[in-house]
């Protein structure tokens, strides 16, 4: 697969002489789902808003299509749809009024059987005639999308597609964002929803502190996601771990009160059962359980101490 985005070496110090991108590189495959997972303030925005020649780098280059985005603006701009993370458009406009005009807007030629298809791909054009404002939520953003994808972009970035929506429409979101994908569109999007990821993504970059700190296969990605950690309270406390133990990943935790086993939950065997029957085996009591799914921010942290190690 060709990259259709290449990006080398990109940073950006604000005005304020905060740096926001520290270097980053990364190339986007044409026609893959890509999700940018960070926490709020990683450099994500700050990130999309460059490669959409809406915020001018500090430093690096970035292609899109070929076209480099600043001496090319303009065939790089044309190449990207951007579906922001809010709602920007005229309320009292009508849908297929304004998905005509922001193609318009591009210098495309009017094209009404495209316009057609779009609005037919997102379900809207039962909807056309109506005014934005008498929409629903999943709606407004479905019309966000197809003026996105009003002049053909070979690129379409989705900021934070379902911050804020309820758990159906959210996966409405996701189908729907599949299906266009069978399109031959390239998505790149951006999410702090580890379950977004998982769901649509074929490659996954962790941002943090305005640098990638991996850049994986979602199925890799996923199976260091996929651990759990079993808290056991010990009935009393315990001053080491007993070498009987050793074939679980456990660590002896709070003064010895407690048992933490890190488990992968998509194993055939999570190992916990054959670990706490050892416990009584050992004549270890315990007096409660808790699991606990490890988080993004786990990975972060994983990540970062990595990072310091090294
Ligand atoms: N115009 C600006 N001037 C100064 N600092 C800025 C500016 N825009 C963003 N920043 C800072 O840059 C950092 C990265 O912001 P950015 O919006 O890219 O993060 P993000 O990962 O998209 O977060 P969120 O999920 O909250 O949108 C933040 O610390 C932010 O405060």
């Amino acid at each position: 697969m060709a990259s259709i985005i290449e990006i080398k070496g990109l940073t950006k110090s604000y005005a304020s002489g905060f740096q926001a991108l520290k270097g980053v590189d990364l190339n986007i495959e044409e026609g893959e789902i890509f999700a940018l997972l960070g926490p709020n303030g990683a450099g994500k925005t700050t990130m999309i808003s460059i490669i959409c020649a809406n915020v001018r780098p500090s430093g690096g280059t970035v292609t899109v299509a070929g076209h480099d985005i600043i001496r090319d603006y303009r065939g790089a701009r044309a190449a990207i749809g951007l579906v922001p993370q809010e709602l920007n458009t005229d309320q009292f406009e009508r849908v297929i009024d304004t998905v005509t005009f922001s193609r318009g807007l591009f210098g495309k030629p009017r094209n009404d059987a495209y316009v057609e298809k779009v609005l037919r791909d997102l379900s809207l054009w039962d909807k056309r005639h109506n005014k934005i404002r008498e929409l629903s939520g999943g709606m407004k953003r479905r019309v966000m999308i197809a003026k996105a994808l009003s002049h053909e972009p070979r690129v379409l970035f989705l900021d934070e597609p379902t911050a804020g929506v309820d758990v159906e429409l959210r996966r409405d979101m996701w189908k729907l964002i599949g299906e266009l994908r069978q399109t031959g569109v390239t998505i790149i999007l951006t999410t702090h929803y580890i379950e977004e990821a998982e769901e649509m993504a074929d490659r996954v970059g962790v941002i943090n502190h305005g640098q990638l700190m991996l850049v994986e296969d979602k199925t890799a990605l996923m199976e260091k996601l996929g651990k759990k950690t079993l808290s056991i309270m010990l009935a009393e406390p315990i001053e080491a771990l007993p070498p009987e133990l050793a074939d679980w990943d456990v660590a002896l935790k709070a003064e010895g009160q407690e048992i933490e086993y890190l488990f992968d939950t998509r194993a055939e065997r999570t190992g916990v059962s054959s670990l706490l029957r050892k416990l009584g085996d050992l004549g270890i009591g315990y007096k409660d359980l808790n699991t606990r799914q490890s988080s993004l921010e786990d990975i972060f942290v994983s990540l970062v101490h990595q990072e310091k190690a090294a």
